[in-house]
């Protein structure tokens, strides 16, 4: 899959293709069905598929503390979208400029002079274009005018419930890991490269792997059962995942990971960490002591957990 970031670096070669166009937070089963559909196009016309995305995601740009945390930080979001058999994704800053551009302005700017689209494939409720203005009807009128095709994909629903990434939010802020999971169509993950931390995990008799998190915010706190690989090789964990209130820091959210039963350096290598259960919420301890008695029962809870079971 090819990554083009900017309109300026679109060359002629990428003139000409078959385009969806949103924000994929999450790539999950009613993204999946849109991009699904992409590629059928895109094969029936024998064209290149591409998939219009925004960095930051517009709702980031209008308010950056009150937009919600991110369920795909834009690498694990390309890595996706190249699994569901993407070629091209055109990453545009959402910026005043682009802010700016009116519905009419952004069809001409960046499907017609930039890509030259044949067909458009949308989510039913896409809205585009300074102001949101930019709707269906419009995209289809201008398609008509444009010679381009356009195409609604249907909702998606899993047992009357609207696929979107505010439901797998709002699944993972109730610890309902099950339906997150049924939602993206994979367990939800997070992954990140092992940075050194406090040193502290080790007096705690619990090292953990310090896994970075790029963003303040998360969609999810608290002590949860989790799966990592090492090597390869499937991994049982547990993980706390906040702003570690017991502990003097930044108040910036971490996560960190203890894998059960493993002895060996991590730092440095990148770990995608599988969130399967949720043990408790994050607390303040009134000492280190507490929070390490606290800790050892999240482990042994976990070894009663995944003793004898397969994992995912
Ligand atoms: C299973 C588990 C549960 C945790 N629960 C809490 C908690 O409830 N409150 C808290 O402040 N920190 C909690 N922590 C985070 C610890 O404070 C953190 O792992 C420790 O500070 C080690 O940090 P370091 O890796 O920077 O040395 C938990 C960690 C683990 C592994
Ligand atoms: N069972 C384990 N789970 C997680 N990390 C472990 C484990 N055993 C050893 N490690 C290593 O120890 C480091 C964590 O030790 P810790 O004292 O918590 O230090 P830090 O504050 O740097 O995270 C991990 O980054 C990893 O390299």
């Amino acid at each position: 899959m090819q990554l083009v970031r900017g309109l300026h670096n679109l060359r002629p070669q990428h003139r000409g293709c078959v385009a969806t166009i949103g924000n994929f937070d999450g790539v999950h089963r009613g993204h999946q069905a849109i991009l699904a559909r992409l590629r059928e196009r895109a094969a029936e016309l024998a064209l290149p598929s591409c998939v219009v995305i925004f960095e930051p995601q517009p709702r980031e740009f209008f308010g950056p503390d009150t937009a919600p945390a991110r369920l795909t930080r834009l690498r694990d979001k390309l890595a996706l979208l190249a699994a569901e058999g993407v070629d091209r994704v055109l990453c545009l800053s959402f910026n005043p400029r682009l802010r700016e551009l009116s519905a009419a302005e952004f069809v001409q700017k960046v499907l017609i002079e930039g890509l030259d689209v044949r067909h458009l494939e949308v989510g039913d409720d896409f809205r585009f274009g300074c102001d949101r203005v930019g709707d269906f009807a419009f995209l289809e009128q201008a398609g008509e005018r444009h010679g381009f095709t356009v195409e609604a994909a249907a909702t998606v629903e899993l047992d009357g419930l609207r696929v979107s990434s505010t439901g797998v939010r709002e699944a993972l802020a109730a610890g309902d890991f099950a339906l997150a999971e049924h939602l993206l169509g994979r367990p939800f993950q997070i992954a990140g490269r092992v940075l050194h931390g406090q040193k502290l995990g080790r007096q705690l008799d619990a090292p953990t792997a310090n896994v970075q998190l790029k963003r303040k915010r998360v969609p999810l706190t608290g002590v949860y059962l989790v799966s990592t690989e090492v090597d390869g090789q499937p991994w049982p964990g547990v993980a706390n995942i906040g702003v570690r209130p017991s502990v003097a820091g930044d108040g910036s959210a971490h996560l960190e990971v203890h894998l059960l039963d493993f002895a060996g350096d991590l730092y440095g290598r990148r770990l995608t960490v599988a969130f399967h259960h949720k043990l408790r919420e994050e607390q303040r301890f009134a000492s280190l002591e507490a929070l390490k008695t606290a800790i050892a029962a999240d482990i042994a809870a976990a070894r009663a957990h995944w003793q004898g079971q397969p994992l995912k």
